[in-house]
């Protein structure tokens, strides 16, 4: 059976001149993590924010006290150079750092605002130093990138280099309110058909019409923006796909 359900609002929908309370609101109604989108302008084009904005939100939502407990951020860093920014955020208060595949491979510079300049930012080493920094490890795959380049990584013999979660997007990452994209979701079945434990999370598109196939399909991380923030009752959007993942589990 899959992991149990995690529901992540994702702020790149909330009121950003109210966004610690925002944050704290979104837990209390019943969210079990924020997705936080760092976005840098190079790897996609927009840009969002960055690790100040996550100390000043940590301060009005508690460090869950168990690994991916209530209350985790789980930073998804749509920025081309994903080490640089590790360490910056794991002191800002991120609990599970995740960066995508393709930033990884790509990346040449790895230069921390430390001056700490490690050019290595193969995506096994990338997940050896952020657990050494303590935080939870997650990779992101675009809609266009086959599950393929993950075997390697997932079958890791160093458990130190295997990820606590993959991140598959359902929609180009770089804007929330896009329309869901169905076709990504062949990849959250392969993988949950090799890895029953793993967290696999969904992003982009989720919400009432779209969570019964992203569940069907195995994923039980799901993040969702413009469903859940300025909605009339986000408490119910937040039942309503914690729901239907448990279904699935055979939960409900
Ligand atoms: O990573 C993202 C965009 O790159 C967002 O998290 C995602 O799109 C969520 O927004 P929505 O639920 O409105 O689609």
């Amino acid at each position: 059976m899959s992991p149990a359900a995690i529901i992540a609002p994702s702020i790149l929908s909330a009121d950003f001149a109210d966004l610690g309370n925002e944050c704290s609101t979104k837990i209390k109604q019943g969210a079990d993590w924020l997705h936080i989108d760092v976005m840098d302008g190079h790897f996609v084009p927009n840009i969002t924010l960055g690790a100040p904005i996550v100390t000043s939100i940590r301060d009005h939502v508690e460090r869950p006290s168990v690994k991916h407990g209530k209350g985790t951020f789980d930073c998804h860093m749509m920025v081309a150079e994903p080490k640089r920014w590790v360490k910056n955020f794991q002191e800002a208060g991120c609990d599970l750092f995740c960066f995508h595949y393709e930033a990884a491979i790509n990346s040449t510079a790895a230069e921390t605002p430390d001056g700490d300049s490690d050019l290595n930012t193969n995506p096994k080493e990338m997940i050896r130093y952020i657990h050494e920094l303590g935080m939870l490890a997650g990779i992101a795959i675009k809609p266009e990138t086959k599950v393929d380049v993950l075997w390697d990584i997932l079958g890791s013999k160093n458990e130190k280099e295997v990820p606590d979660m993959v991140l598959v997007m359902t929609v180009k990452p770089g804007f929330g309110g896009q329309s869901f994209m169905p076709e990504p979701l062949t990849k959250v079945e392969e993988l949950r058909k090799r890895y029953p434990d793993l967290n696999i999370e969904v992003d982009g598109g989720l919400g009432p019409g779209t969570i019964d196939q992203a569940a069907v399909a195995g994923a039980n991380v799901i993040v969702a923006g413009s469903a859940v923030f300025g909605k009339p009752d986000p408490a119910a959007v937040i039942t309503l796909l914690r729901d239907a993942v448990e279904k699935q589990r055979g939960k409900l």
